[in-house]
């Protein structure tokens, strides 16, 4: 991937599209932008986050409908070192699973990045606010998102930004992820800046980072699988990650604590959901939120485990026997999911 960098530095102009594999990025024109998003309009708003914010838009010239996310450059520079690096890797990702960015633009000290629009906003929304999505729906999410991770696993790029509201929702829940940062596996130098602007994010977001990056800025692959463990908790109580005291103390306190593991279960979905899928889902996200980076599962297996959840299509009108042929779960099963949550721990401050 990397092998197209030089050719990327190369090019400067003004003109609009740069080739990069086979699509083309456009570099746009700040006019472009501001037209498109009536100015950057607070009814264009569509969300903001930890990077910048980001609004609805049409392109005059192709009458496409974009999002476009608006970040201090500032932030990009700390994070990659360099803008170019940060707008090159992305336009060289595209998969069925990852939001396609369509350009980009530099303006003094802003940078715009513009991506395909998702016509069913985040995952958040519907986990927390909407209306609540049902079982099979929430595993076609997860098993979709994990393909989107191994895809830029396998490109040797990190996301580093597994959340929710980076899980983008277009025509019939599809889900793609957006907001990618998309590091190469690395310990941040620590020099005096940007250790300061890891500290930040790290006091932003610390309930979603490993702990390994918590204590010492390490980041690899396994970072999101962390992630995305607190993901899969979240899709499955439709609870936030960063309730008090933490998702992940709250699910453990159940499991470990004695109560059923149905317990956990989002009460919106009304008990309509396989008690195997649960329990395998649970068991899932514990091995991915292990304390130690090396013991959590690579996201092939991870890929596995979803896909078989999400071809088993649950009808709750159907009696739920599971592929050993029994009914519910058995108390050794239990035992062992509560053995495996026994020793999950939660790093936030
Ligand atoms: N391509 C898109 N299509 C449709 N809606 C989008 C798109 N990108 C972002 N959004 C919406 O905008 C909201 C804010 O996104 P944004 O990326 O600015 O912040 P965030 O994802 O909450 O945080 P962060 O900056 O840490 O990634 C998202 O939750 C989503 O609802």
């Amino acid at each position: 991937m990397f092998a197209y960098l030089s050719q990327f530095f190369r090019y400067c102009g003004s003109s609009s599209s740069f080739a990069a594999g086979h699509t083309a990025v456009t570099k746009f024109e700040f006019q472009e932008l501001a037209v498109a998003t009536k100015n950057f309009a607070p009814e264009s708003l569509l969300g903001e986050g930890e990077y910048g914010s980001t609004f609805e838009g049409c392109l005059k010239s192709s009458e496409q409908v974009v999002a476009v996310k608006q970040v201090n450059k500032e932030m990009i520079i700390g994070v990659y070192r360099s803008t170019f690096l940060k707008i090159h890797i992305r336009s060289l990702l595209h998969h069925p699973n990852i939001v396609d960015m369509t350009g980009y633009c530099i303006d003094g000290n802003q940078m715009y990045f513009v991506h395909d629009f998702m016509p069913l906003g985040s995952l958040t929304g519907y986990l927390h606010d909407k209306k609540p999505l049902d079982w099979n729906t929430r595993m076609k999410i997860a098993a979709g998102a994990a393909k989107g991770i191994k895809y830029l696993h396998d490109e040797s790029v990190i996301h580093g930004n597994i959340k929710p509201s980076n899980i983008l929702l277009c025509e019939g829940y599809h889900p793609k992820l957006s907001d990618i940062l998309g590091f190469k596996e690395r310990i941040p130098e620590p020099d005096e800046c940007n250790q300061a602007r890891w500290q930040l994010m790290i006091i932003r977001q610390s309930y979603r980072h490993a702990p390994e990056f918590y204590f010492n800025l390490k980041l690899t692959q396994s970072f999101d699988i962390y992630s995305f463990g607190l993901v899969l908790l979240e899709l499955i109580s439709g609870c936030m990650a960063d309730i008090k005291p933490s998702l992940i103390e709250w699910v453990k306190c159940k499991l470990v604590g004695g109560e059923e593991f149905t317990a956990v279960a989002d009460p919106l979905l009304k008990g309509h959901y396989p008690e195997q899928g649960l329990y395998q889902t649970l068991s899932l996200a514990a091995e991915c939120l292990q304390i130690k980076d090396v013991t959590r599962p690579r996201i092939g297996s991870v890929v596995n485990v979803l896909s078989n959840l999400a071809s088993e299509i649950y009808d709750p009108n159907a009696i739920q026997i599971d592929r050993a042929g029994t009914l519910t779960i058995g108390k050794i099963e239990k035992e062992r999911l509560t053995e495996q949550w026994q020793h999950i721990r939660c790093f936030s401050h």
